[in-house]
C-alpha cells in the first residue's frame, strides 16, 4: 500500500499525518476482487455483502463474531491453480500448513491432489489423522525434537528438510534405529535479502534457519549426509521468506541452488535429484499490492531452473514449491462486530471491534496492513479516516491501521478484514482469555464449521485449579 508522504490536508475533521493514506477510495461500497475472495459480493439491492451466496447477516447470527469465513470453492480453485501451474512439469506442489491447517483442509488438499508441508509433531497429526498419505508429507523446522524425529519417521513422511548438524546425526540414528533410511533434503540459507518484513525473510545469513552457502555449511552437511547411512540425501531446499513480490530474489536462490548441486556432482560424482525452492510468494492485503499468479512464478521458476542446469550440465532436478499464502490467504476474511466508535478530532476514529490481536497478530507483529468494509448494509456517508482495533488491553491492539470507513458507522455494524486466511487463525492466541474463533467453510450456499469457537471450558480445562 502507497503511503503518502505528503499528506492532502484535513478531510473529515481527520488530519492526515505523514505515513497516512492521501485519500479516501472512490467508491467506500467497492470490494475490489484482488483482496477479497472470489465468491464475495454486495448485494445489489440491499447493498448486504455475501460468500458462496450466504449473506454476511446470518453468518454472524449462526455462528457469532468474529469469525473466520473461508470460500471452499476459492480454496480449491488456488489449489487446483497451482497443481496445474506446476502440474507438467516434474513437480510437486506442498502447501504449507502453518498457514491454516485443519482436517478438512487436509482433505480438500488431498482431493486436489497437493501435498502438505509440516512443521511440527502437531501439524503432522492433523495431516495424517485426515488422511494425507505419509509419503506427501514433509517435515519442516529448525529444532524438531528428538520425539517429532522419532514420529516422523515411524509414520514415513516423503522428506524430512534437515536444518542442522545436530539434527542431521539425531536424524540419521533414529532412522538407522528404526532400520529405514529417510529421504531428505537440506535446507540451505542462500545468501539472499527478501524485501519484506525482517521477521519474515529467511534467507539472510544472519538468522537461525538452515545451513549457509556461502559459508560452506551447506558443502559440508552434503558431505557428512553422503557418508550416514540413516538418511538419503534427495536434494536442496531454499525458502527465502514470504510475502514476496519481486520474483528476482527466487531467481538468485534457485541459481545458487543449482550451484551447490554442480559443486556436489564435482566433489561427489552424485547429481541430487530434487530441489524444494520453498513457499513465500506475496498476496494483496490491499489494492496497491500486485501479486504474481502461480503461471508466472511457474514459469519464471523453470525457465531459470532448466537454464542453470543447461549451463551447470546437470539434469534438470524434480522441483517443488510450497506456498501457503498465496493458497488460504485470499480465501477467508474475518467478521467482526463493531462495538464502540470514538472520533478524535483532528486525528481519526478508533472503531472497536469484538476480537483483535488475539486472531490476527499480524498487525501489530509485522506492521501488516490490511483492507476493511462494512459489510452489512451499503452507506453513502462520507468517508472517515479510521483505525480498526481490537478489544485488548494493548494500545498496539491494532487490526487495521488505516482505513477509511463510512461516517455513519454504528455499533452493531458488521466489518470484514479480508485477506486472513493465513497466518490469522494458525497465530491466534487466548490473550485476556479470549476465545479463539471459530472458521467456518463456506460452499454453494452451505455453511460448515471447519474449527468451532473455542468456549470457556475449553480454557478451564487446561486451568488445573
Ligand atoms: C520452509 C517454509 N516453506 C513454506 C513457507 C510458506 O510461506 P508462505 O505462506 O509465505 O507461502 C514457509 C513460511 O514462510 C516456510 O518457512
Ligand atoms: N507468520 C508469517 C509468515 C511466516 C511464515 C513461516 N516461515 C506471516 O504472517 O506473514
Amino acid at each position: 500500500m502507497s503511503r503518502s508522504a505528503h499528506p492532502a490536508g484535513p478531510r473529515h475533521g481527520d488530519v492526515l499525518p505523514e505515513g497516512h493514506y492521501a485519500a479516501p477510495p472512490a467508491d467506500l461500497n467497492a470490494l475490489d476482487p484482488k483482496v477479497w475472495s472470489a465468491t464475495v459480493e454486495r448485494g445489489t439491492a440491499d447493498g448486504i455483502v455475501s460468500v458462496a451466496g450466504l449473506d454476511v447477516l446470518t453468518l454472524a447470527e449462526r455462528f457469532g463474531t468474529p469469525a473466520y469465513i473461508l470460500d471452499e470453492a476459492d480454496f480449491r480453485a488456488r489449489c487446483r491453480a497451482w497443481q496445474d501451474a506446476f502440474s507438467h512439469l516434474d513437480a510437486d506442489v506442498y502447501y504449507a500448513g502453518k498457514a491454516f491447517l485443519s482436517r478438512a483442509v487436509v482433505r480438500w488438499l488431498h482431493e486436489e491432489g497437493l501435498s502438505v508441508d509440516v512443521c511440527s509433531g502437531g501439524e503432522l497429526t492433523v495431516a495424517l489423522s485426515a488422511g494425507m498419505p505419509a509419503g506427501r508429507i514433509a517435515l519442516h523446522g529448525n529444532n524438531k525434537t528428538r520425539a517429532e524425529l522419532e514420529y516422523a519417521v515411524k509414520s514415513g513422511v516423503g522428506h524430512v528438510v534437515v536444518d542442522s548438524f545436530e539434527e542431521l546425526a539425531r536424524l540419521s540414528w533414529i532412522a538407522h534405529e528404526q532400520g529405514v533410511r529417510q529421504r531428505i533434503l537440506l535446507r540451505v540459507t542462500v545468501g539472499v535479502e527478501a524485501h519484506t518484513h525482517e521477521f519474515i525473510a529467511t534467507a539472510h545469513e544472519d538468522q537461525k534457519f538452515g545451513f549457509s552457502l556461502t559459508g560452506g555449511d551447506a558443502a559440508e552437511a552434503v558431505r557428512r549426509a553422503l557418508t550416514l547411512d540413516g538418511v538419503e540425501l534427495a536434494g536442496i531446499h531454499s525458502h527465502i521468506g514470504s510475502q514476496i513480490f519481486d520474483m528476482a530474489g527466487f531467481e538468485v536462490a534457485a541459481r545458487r541452488v543449482v550451484g551447490l548441486l554442480a559443486q556436489v556432482k564435482a566433489e561427489h560424482g552424485v547429481e541430487l535429484p530434487e530441489i524444494d525452492l520453498g513457499g513465500g510468494l506475496g498476496i494483496a492485503y490491499t489494492s496497491e499490492d500486485d501479486p504474481q499468479g502461480p503461471q508466472e512464478i511457474a514459469t519464471a521458476l523453470t525457465q531459470i531452473v532448466r537454464r542453470e542446469c543447461a549451463a551447470e550440465g546437470l539434469a534438470v532436478p524434480r522441483l517443488s514449491v510450497e506456498p501457503g499464502r498465496a493458497i488460504v490467504g485470499p480465501t477467508a476474511f474475518t467478521l467482526y462486530e463493531v462495538g464502540t466508535i470514538k472520533p478524535l478530532e483532528g486525528l481519526r476514529t478508533y472503531v472497536s471491534v469484538d476480537g483483535g490481536m488475539s486472531d490476527n497478530i499480524r498487525t501489530a507483529l509485522y506492521d501488516a496492513e490490511y483492507s476493511v468494509a462494512l459489510v452489512s448494509r451499503a452507506s453513502a456517508a462520507e468517508p472517515m479516516l479510521s483505525r480498526v482495533v481490537g478489544k485488548h488491553c494493548e494500545s498496539g491492539d491494532i487490526v487495521v491501521r488505516d482505513a477509511f470507513l463510512p461516517a455513519d458507522l454504528a455499533p452493531g455494524d458488521l466489518l470484514a478484514v479480508p485477506a486472513t486466511g493465513a497466518y490469522c487463525r494458525s497465530m491466534a492466541s487466548n490473550y485476556n482469555h479470549a476465545l479463539r474463533p471459530p472458521v467456518v467453510a463456506v460452499r454453494d450456499g452451505q455453511a460448515r464449521v471447519i474449527v468451532r469457537r473455542e468456549t470457556e471450558e475449553d480454557l478451564l480445562r487446561l486451568d488445573m485449579g
